[in-house]
């Protein structure tokens, strides 16, 4: 069987803490690749402030674009809708029978994880590995594989935040070519004015 990790999430926008946590996940269960799968609609999230989701997926596209083993996967994108993992994981499985899924998830997913749409029967088709995150117990009464990997309390919000609060470079927080996107775009609040002079 092939070991692929799925990493779903909103990406408004992709971070370093993601890029960071899909590596070590990488390395931990010796995966032969990493998914990062951009939601349609987040199931427990409001998407105010929001890029498109075009500009989500292009933006996870810059992210992992030197990175031979991280991959995009449009499946919910494509689908659209509430992004529903269990609707998903059912589809993925059909699609690829020979394929292992492991769900990447962070602390905080881990402790809402008792919430998700028909968690019963997802725990039959994924195995959900997670990630410690500052500010959450990643705790459940369901079985999720730990990996150690190194903290870090940021957030897409954090650097929405950060962008309407000053116009320094976002360098270290997030790839440099996710950062000239979204300034090219004026997302979250940034000009996206050309100075002619
Ligand atoms: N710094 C981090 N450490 C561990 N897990 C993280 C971190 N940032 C995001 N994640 C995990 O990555 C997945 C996707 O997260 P998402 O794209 O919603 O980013 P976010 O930073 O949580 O966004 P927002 O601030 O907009 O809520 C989730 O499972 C989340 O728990
Ligand atoms: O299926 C659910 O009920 C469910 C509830 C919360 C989150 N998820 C998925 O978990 C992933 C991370 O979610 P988020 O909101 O942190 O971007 C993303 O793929 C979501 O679609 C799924």
């Amino acid at each position: 069987m092939k070991k692929v990790g799925l990493f779903g999430g909103t990406f408004n926008p992709p971070h370093i803490g993601h890029l960071m946590m899909a590596n070590e996940v990488y390395a931990a269960l010796g995966l032969s690749e990493v998914r990062f799968m951009p939601n349609a609609k987040p199931p427990h999230k409001d998407l105010s402030r929001s890029a498109t989701n075009a500009q989500r997926l292009r933006m996870v596209e810059l992210a992992i674009e030197d990175i031979p083993y991280f991959h995009v996967e449009t499946y919910e994108l494509d689908r659209g809708g509430v992004s529903y993992t269990f609707d998903t994981m059912k589809a993925l499985c059909e699609r690829e029978p020979q394929t292992q899924f492991y769900f990447i998830i962070g602390g905080d997913m881990i402790d809402s994880l008792h919430t998700w749409h028909r968690i019963d029967e997802l725990m039959e088709l994924v195995t959900f590995v997670g990630v410690k995150r500052p500010g959450s117990e990643a705790k459940s009464t369901y079985d999720v594989c730990m990996v150690e990997a190194p903290q870090i309390d940021l957030s897409s919000t954090y650097i929405r935040n950060r962008l309407q609060q000053t116009e320094a470079p976002l360098q270290f927080l997030l790839p440099a070519a996710v950062e000239q996107y979204i300034r090219k775009e004026g997302l979250y609040g940034t000009s996206n004015d050309v100075c002619s002079d």
